[in-house]
């Protein structure tokens, strides 16, 4: 399979990997998430940002069978630099920017590599439109354990403190055709919680969801792919369709419900995503 580029997906599922971890960077290449993110940044303690930089370089000298991205240091720090030489020259598919706040900062990096925009401050949230609309921005990333700690909203098991920066990052991104990806969830051994945030970051328009543990992977998968029911389902609204503009009619019923061409578009949609994903870690 030809990795998919960073800005088209699918991306049901993007793992974060600690730059540091050796262990974790091998295993990564088994797994069946959409994407890979190779990280330098909070992951990684700051006695250990070096040699993270040089596990990095070398995991990518070793082709992958999807995406990889490198998260950087923040534009201020010490590490931004290097990192950012790192990224441009180890063949990263593109670049993650952690707590990006306007676009002008990221217009100014002008890299030449697809740019994933960390949304995870009041600002940044409040300047998402503006940063989605820079070209060089193919998608958007929500960052919660960030974004929490700077609104002092306090944990909710519906994330109800977040719900609006959530529904403005999918907002600006749609807006600007870049993709929405949704936060982590922090805990690794709460398969339910997991599941049930998937669903509402799909539900609320995300393309996917970044992920921290390998035992998250597939439940994203599923939550952000295509069933072959609802595959099933796709194809027969558009068989209904086909049928009504045969007779002549300009709307279509479908079990009970009223069918229009956006609906058409929407279904279509839904059976690219179950062709390009059937058999890797869907359902
Ligand atoms: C969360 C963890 C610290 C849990 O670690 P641990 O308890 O050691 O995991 P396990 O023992 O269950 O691991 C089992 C095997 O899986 C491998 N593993 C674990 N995590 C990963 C991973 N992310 N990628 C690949 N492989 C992984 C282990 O190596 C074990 O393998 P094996 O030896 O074969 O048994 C840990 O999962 C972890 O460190 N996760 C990543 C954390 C991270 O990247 N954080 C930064 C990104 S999230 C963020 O920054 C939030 C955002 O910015 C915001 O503001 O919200
Ligand atoms: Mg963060």
């Amino acid at each position: 399979m030809t990795p998919s580029s960073p800005r088209s997906g699918p991306f049901r599922s993007v793992l974060y990997v600690p730059g540091d971890k050796l262990r974790a960077i091998e295993k990564a290449r088994t797994l069946e998430a959409d994407a890979v993110i190779l990280d330098l940044e909070d992951a990684v303690a700051p006695e250990f940002k070096a040699q993270a930089r040089e596990n990095v370089r070398e995991a990518l000298q070793t082709p992958w069978r999807v995406p990889v991205l490198v998260r950087v240091n923040g534009l201020g720090s010490e590490w931004a630099h290097d990192d950012r030489e790192l990224a441009l020259t180890a063949g990263a598919a593109g670049l993650v920017l952690p707590k990006v706040e306007d676009a002008h900062s990221v217009h100014a990096l002008s890299l030449g590599l697809p740019l994933w925009a960390m949304i995870e401050t009041p600002r940044g949230v409040l300047s998402a439109p503006a940063i989605a609309a820079v070209p060089g921005v193919a998608g958007l990333l929500v960052g919660t354990n960030d974004l929490a700690r700077a609104l002092r909203s306090r944990p909710h098991p519906d994330r109800l403190p977040l719900l609006h920066a959530l529904s403005a990052v999918v907002l600006a991104a749609r807006a600007a055709g870049k993709l929405p990806l949704d936060a982590v969830h922090n805990d690794v051994r709460d398969p339910d919680g997991f599941a049930r945030e998937c669903e509402q970051g799909r539900t609320l328009g995300f393309a996917g969801k970044t992920v921290i543990h390998p035992g998250q992977i597939a439940a994203a998968n599923a939550a952000f792919g295509v069933s072959d029911a609802e595959a099933a389902e796709a194809h027969a609204l558009i068989a209904a369709w086909d049928e009504a503009r045969a007779q002549g009619r300009s709307v279509a019923p479908h079990r009970g419900a009223l069918v229009e061409q956006m609906h058409v578009d929407e279904a279509q949609d839904t059976l690219r995503l179950w062709e390009g994903t059937r058999g890797e870690g869907g359902e």
